[in-house]
């Protein structure tokens, strides 16, 4: 298996203060890859790192087997505030693209700003938010990059367009074996369209892998209270949260809860997320304390 990217140790500090800290990861090429996690947590310094953007503080990262560098034409990058030209036209984007790029694709763009209704002779600073989105997609997945980076591509569009977007990207991915890594808060929209999950917390990975493997082997049980102290062998305690009788935990298992006394319950990606969010922040202890007094 190849990989996307790769980081070992990677940190990013700004004064004295952490964006990315100790971050290890290997995202295997060729996937549609969701990052996750609250604001501030680092997920857009992870992705400026990635297209070389930015410089780590320490640590190593590379991309498709090379050191990021800004402007390869082998990473597309989508910034939050997806940049157009305002005083271009939707035309004028593409003609640059394909005066910029040696493989640009021009099929590609066309059939894209025809499928989402875009203006060719609009100027892009008239578009709405969703449609400069939609115009910077374009432009970055007609350059045909191995890897395209998009940080938070869906968070000014409708519900509708939301969805033809996450469509494009599928195909995008089917068609032209792309690699995809996108920031967002929608979880439920990941779970439908990522096979890789990474959730950074606090500059933090606190957990990476594939969708179906986390699906499998995250767990919801619930049973009479007791000390989280003796959980199962090979048990990772993720969450808790406990009343006068009551135990609610969440756990990583890669083998079948055998304890009878538990209620098991499976959990969808969001619940997976929610538990390492609030794992994370020490809620859960809390509340370990507020149901002892
Ligand atoms: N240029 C900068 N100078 C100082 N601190 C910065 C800078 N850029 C980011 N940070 C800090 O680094 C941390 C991570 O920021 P980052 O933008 O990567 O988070 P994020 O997960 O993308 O957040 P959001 O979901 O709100 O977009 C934050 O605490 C932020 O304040």
């Amino acid at each position: 298996m190849t990989s996307a990217l790769i980081a070992e140790g990677l940190s990013k500090r700004y004064g004295r203060r952490f964006a990315l800290k100790d971050c290890t990861l290997d995202i295997p090429a060729g996937h549609v890859v969701g990052l996750v996690g609250p604001n501030g947590a680092g997920k857009s310094t992870l992705l400026q790192l990635a297209c070389g953007l930015l410089g780590p503080t320490s640590g190593r990262i590379e991309v498709l087997g090379a050191r990021p560098a800004s402007g390869s034409a082998q990473v597309g990058f989508v910034a939050q505030d997806t940049p157009v030209y305002a005083n271009l036209s939707v035309a004028d984007h593409l003609r640059m693209g394909a005066h910029l790029n040696p493989s640009w694709d021009t099929g590609l763009a066309e059939r894209r700003i025809a499928q989402v209704g875009l203006d060719p002779a609009q100027k892009a600073g008239k578009l709405s938010g969703g449609q400069r989105a939609q115009l910077a997609l374009t432009v970055a997945a007609a350059k045909r990059p191995n890897l395209l980076l998009l940080d938070e591509p869906v968070a000014a569009l409708d519900p509708l367009a939301r969805r033809n977007f996450l469509q494009g990207l599928m195909e995008l991915a089917a068609e032209q074996g792309m690699s995809i890594v996108m920031s967002s808060h929608l979880v439920a929209d990941l779970e439908r369209v990522c096979d890789h999950l990474i959730v950074l917390v606090a500059s933090r990975v606190r957990v990476a892998g594939d969708v179906d493997d986390l699906l499998a082997t995250h767990h919801r049980l619930v049973g009479r209270r007791r000390d989280t102290a003796n959980l199962g062998t090979g048990q990772a305690l993720i969450e808790q949260s406990h009343t006068a009788v009551q135990s609610t935990l969440v756990v990583r298992s890669t083998a079948p809860i055998v304890d009878a006394s538990w209620q098991v319950d499976r959990l969808d990606l969001e619940d997976i997320v929610l538990a390492y969010m609030s794992g994370a922040t020490g809620g859960g202890s809390d509340r370990v304390l507020e149901g002892q007094r």
